[in-house]
């Protein structure tokens, strides 16, 4: 049987993980979720709720060689039952979760749909309800439910639901997102809403959107934080790396971007033996390495760089070209990608190729002469051998090719 990925999906970043062609299972609750990424190339979908024994089996019968859980954050029955699944089958499993958003001291936070319903009744004025349809019985406890417009997906069941929950056709906004600012601003002056209750759905949630929307209509943000305790998940970036290095997939080759360092400045955090090959392979190319870390392995003392003998800084990365993350700690790694995407200084991490913005390359070369070896980021040990191969040919070939060409030109 062919090795699948089965993908919890219903997310934008569960759409996001079809656009590479994965061989995808993708599991989705409603039929209107299944309806977004109709068409997606490899994907076969599977419409309908699962409980734990349920996916387990679907796991044992369906080739399923991984798992990504990208569901939503609220979403945490379906999480249980993803994780007891696999668990129980013996699939490796990777949780993909957009990050939180920033807090903002103009928003009230509350814990449940529940919390937010009883504020609200305290309160007077319109409310547009962001929080969709599964939470919408919370707010069956408002008194005066005319105050209330539900902003919903446009999926049949929803609808019904709606009408249960006691929401008149006038009272439903069903549509499906991105909403735009504009489209925020003008659904809360439709609703003359004075009240906006969103969960924290992140940037991919159209959070800011919301949340700017509200300022400039000066309506107030009632906001349900997260479930406590939940460890962070994985970007889509990683969750894509992961399951192409389990199922040995391939993908398009990178493209080497050719680029002049030389006199330029290139910083390196880390002065370990991985810190050192990259700061060898910038010195060949010209670039005026410096490099950051409280201690250096014996390979710089060949080494034509700065050594600041210091933890890395923010600062360090002032005028640089281009950084390197290499440190043993990964925190400071995710420090230093952080700060040099911030001032747009492309990045490679060691410990972590989906936070590269670049990916370090392995460098044979002649004099100017120059080849870059990768293996698309999926195995830097292939793309050492390969290099090491060119490397025990590479300077005998361009001598040979050079003759070659002086020889024509002679003739
Ligand atoms: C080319 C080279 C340049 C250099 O480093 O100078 C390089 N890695 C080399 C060797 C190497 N690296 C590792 C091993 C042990 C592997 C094993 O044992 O299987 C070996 C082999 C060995 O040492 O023999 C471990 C490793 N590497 C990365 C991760 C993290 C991850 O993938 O997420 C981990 C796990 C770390 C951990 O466990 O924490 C990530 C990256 N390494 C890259 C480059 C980038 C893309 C390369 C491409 O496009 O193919 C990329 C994706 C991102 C980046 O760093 O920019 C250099 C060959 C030098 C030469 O000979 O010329
Ligand atoms: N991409 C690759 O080729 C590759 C290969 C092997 C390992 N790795 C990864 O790269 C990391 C580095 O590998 P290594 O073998 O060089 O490790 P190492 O232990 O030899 O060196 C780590 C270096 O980081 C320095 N350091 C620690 N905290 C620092 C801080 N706050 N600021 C600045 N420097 C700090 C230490 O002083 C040390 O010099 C590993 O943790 C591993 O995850 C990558």
């Amino acid at each position: 049987m062919k090795r699948r990925i089965l993908l919890f999906g219903g997310t934008t970043e569960g759409r996001e993980l079809t656009r590479f062609g994965l061989p995808l299972i993708y599991s989705v609750a409603t039929a209107y979720g299944a309806e977004l990424v109709r068409g997606a190339e490899n994907t076969e979908i599977a419409v309908g709720r699962m409980d734990a024994a349920e996916m387990e089996k679907f796991i044992r019968e369906s080739g399923i060689a991984c798992v990504i859980d990208a569901t939503h954050p609220y979403a945490r029955e379906a999480r249980e039952n993803i994780r007891a699944a696999c668990a129980a089958s013996g699939t490796p499993l990777m949780r993909v979760q957009r990050r939180e958003s920033a807090a903002d001291e103009e928003v009230i936070r509350v814990k449940s749909a529940e919390e937010a319903a009883r504020r609200l009744e305290e309160t007077t004025g319109n409310a547009l309800l962001t929080t969709g349809s599964k939470e919408l019985e919370a707010f069956a406890c408002v008194s005066a439910r005319s105050r209330l417009f539900a902003r919903v997906l446009p999926d049949p069941e929803v609808i019904k639901k709606c009408a249960a929950c006691g929401f008149d056709s006038g009272h439903i906004i069903a549509m499906q997102g991105p909403f735009s600012l504009l489209m925020n601003e003008e659904m809360i002056r439709l609703t003359g809403a004075r009240w906006l209750v969103t969960k924290d759905g992140g940037a991919a949630g159209g959070i800011e959107e919301k949340l700017e929307a509200a300022r400039n209509c000066k309506a107030r943000v009632i906001m349900i934080e997260r479930p406590r305790g939940e460890e962070e998940g994985h970007s889509c970036a990683e969750a894509l790396l992961w399951a192409r290095r389990i199922l040995g997939l391939s993908r398009p080759p990178l493209f080497p971007l050719l680029t002049d360092m030389e006199g330029r400045r290139a910083v390196i955090a880390g002065g370990g033996v991985v810190a050192a090959r990259r700061a060898a392979t910038l010195v060949k190319c010209g670039a005026a390495v410096t490099v950051v870390s409280p201690a250096f392995a014996p390979e710089f003392r060949e080494l034509k760089c700065s050594l600041l003998k210091k933890e890395w800084e923010p600062e360090d990365l002032e005028g640089a070209a281009l950084a390197v993350a290499a440190t043993d700690d990964g925190t400071v790694n995710a420090a230093v990608a952080a700060e040099a995407k911030a001032r747009g200084i492309p990045v490679s991490v060691a410990d972590n190729a989906a936070e590269c913005s670049f990916f370090f390359p392995s460098l044979v070369t002649s004099g100017e002469v120059s080849a870059s070896v990768s293996a698309g980021a999926l195995s830097p040990a292939l793309t050492r051998r390969l290099a090491e191969r060119l490397r025990s040919v590479w300077g005998e070939w361009v001598k040979e090719e050079r003759a070659a060409l002086e020889d024509k030109n002679d003739g």
